[in-house]
């Protein structure tokens, strides 16, 4: 069974407004899947289908290959995106709490949240109430209390925010090692610098459908449209400057472009090779970036 998780034909409506509709979607174990969507698209919401905080109205949820059920929780970490922790407990104190809440016995709920005070290098704050830390330090406290059971399946809901960029790196690195060690990660994010680093899987949601699904390369590829990238400096030959999509000057001399596939790719090469300077040219797939802000432009059918 290499299926951790799937949902056939998920919906859920609250009052009047569909907040997901008819959402299918099957996730191998071991996957990074990227929810991506914009403000309201519902991807919070599938996070909470999953988690069971809410139930479907119809469709079907499976948890390796069994119906979703209650049991199925402690094998599930979830970092919701309203943080909820307690503000005047100690920090070792409500780790060990959460561990043991999901299943982990007294020892070894100690053990594990020292480890991972340590692994995130807070250990010094092992004693301090919650309260007192600052929003990066409880950020990664929250983050500890989602992984220290050691779940299957690991759920973030923006997991970067409030973190500066060296601790989001601190916290992109850990979501990687745990994927190496086996855990399957689904995180909603904003961030597209991350997803293609991190995500072996992405799924955008546009209005509670899912509008792109694939491995991020795949996705990319599927919307090629042959250009090509050049970094440049010298004088661009004239069949090359009727082919400009994009041009930006990056010094007086050199610029980069994105020209059409309509070129012949070898003659503009050797020219261009023969009258300037080639710093690349390569293959121009668009970015993820890109891709989001077309298809969430884009009405829905
Ligand atoms: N409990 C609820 N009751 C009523 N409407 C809800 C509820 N939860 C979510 N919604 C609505 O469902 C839609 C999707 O919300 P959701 O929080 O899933 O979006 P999101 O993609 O996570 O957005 P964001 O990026 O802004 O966090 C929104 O229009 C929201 O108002």
């Amino acid at each position: 069974m290499s299926e951790i998780l799937k949902l056939e034909a998920v919906t859920k409506i609250f009052g009047s407004y569909t907040a997901i509709e008819s959402v299918s979607l099957s996730l191998k174990k071991n996957s990074v899947l990227g929810l991506l969507g914009p403000n309201g698209a519902g991807k919070t919401t599938l996070l909470r289908l999953i988690t069971q905080i809410v139930l479907p109205d119809s469709g079907q949820l499976f948890f390796n290959g069994e119906q979703l059920q209650e049991a199925h929780r402690t094998k599930m970490g979830y970092l919701p995106e309203e943080r909820g922790l307690y503000r005047k407990m100690r920090v070792q104190e409500q780790l060990i709490y959460f561990a043991q809440l999901r299943g982990l016995s007294p020892r070894e709920a100690k053990h594990q949240s020292r480890d991972w005070l340590k692994r995130l290098e807070i250990e010094h704050l092992q004693s301090q109430v919650l309260e007192t830390l600052s929003k990066g330090q409880q950020q990664k406290i929250q983050f500890i209390s989602a992984v220290v059971h050691q779940p299957e399946l690991l759920i973030l809901d923006e997991p970067f925010s409030g973190f500066d960029p060296a601790n989001a790196e601190v916290i992109k690195k850990e979501i990687q090692a745990l994927q190496r060690s086996g855990t399957t990660i689904i995180y909603s994010t904003h961030r597209m610098d991350t997803v293609e680093d991190v995500c072996t899987e992405l799924v955008l949601i546009n209005q509670a459908k899912i509008v792109l699904q694939g491995e991020p390369h795949a996705i990319r590829k599927q919307f090629d449209k042959g250009y090509i990238r050049l970094i440049y400096s010298g004088t661009l030959p004239d069949s090359a400057k009727a082919g400009i999509i994009e041009q930006k000057q990056l010094t007086d001399v050199k610029a980069s472009y994105v020209l059409s596939s309509a070129l012949d790719k070898k003659m503009l090469l050797s020219l261009l090779i023969e009258q300037g300077e080639v710093h690349a040219f390569e293959e121009y797939l668009p970015s993820m970036y890109e891709l989001f802000l077309e298809h969430v432009n884009k009405p829905m059918v």
